[in-house]
């Protein structure tokens, strides 16, 4: 398989090159499985990032990174989730179409998750920051709930998203036109 060599926080990594459509190429970067990328990843994350109350991500793949530096930094962490569960109490949704699925997916928060970012300093991480259609709608989301955005980090920044000003990350990623 081909792979892209990533070297971030100190690691390197053989990224997997995947088909995202018949014009694109992404190399994969997956947290999961991989302690030690997600604690040296964090570490730097938030040495970038501004002063906040709690942490929100996106469900699935940028749970790690907002539960590590929620343990590094002593403060707590909400999940945008993908689906209702049916714990979650009368949930606010937004909809959202990512680099890496075919679906437009919803993104959903519990009412004891509104309760968690309503007027504190909301802070989003998610792994990869690609068309940025994820952070836009976990953007949405907080601002329903109340919350006020203080910053927007990734990892890594794929493609044109490394060149926004708006959002900090350690390492940009190529994406790969066939
Ligand atoms: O800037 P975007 O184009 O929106 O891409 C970034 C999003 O894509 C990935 O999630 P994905 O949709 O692959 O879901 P997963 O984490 O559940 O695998 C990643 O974790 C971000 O949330
Ligand atoms: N390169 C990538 N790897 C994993 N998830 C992604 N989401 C968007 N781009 C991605």
């Amino acid at each position: 398989m081909e792979t892209y060599t990533l070297k971030v926080a100190g690691l390197t990594r053989e990224l997997p090159i995947c088909s995202a459509s018949e014009k694109l190429d992404i190399a994969a970067f997956i947290m999961f499985s991989d302690v030690e990328m997600t604690v040296a990843a964090t570490t730097e994350l938030l040495k970038k990032a501004p002063e906040f109350d709690v942490i929100i991500t996106a469900e699935s793949k940028g749970i790690p990174l907002a539960y590590e530096a929620a343990r590094q930094s002593g403060k707590n962490y909400v999940v945008a989730r993908k689906s209702v569960k049916l714990y979650m109490t009368d949930p606010i949704s937004v909809q959202v179409k990512s680099i890496t699925t075919a679906a437009v997916q919803t993104l959903y928060l519990s009412q004891e998750d509104v309760a968690r970012l309503k007027g504190k300093r909301v802070l989003i991480l998610d792994d990869v920051i690609s068309t940025g259609e994820s952070l836009t709608a976990v953007e949405e989301l907080v601002k329903e709930a109340g919350g006020n955005i203080v910053g927007a980090g990734a990892v890594l920044a794929e493609g044109d998203a490394a060149d926004r000003t708006d959002i900090f990350f350690l390492e940009k990623l190529p994406l790969f036109f066939k």
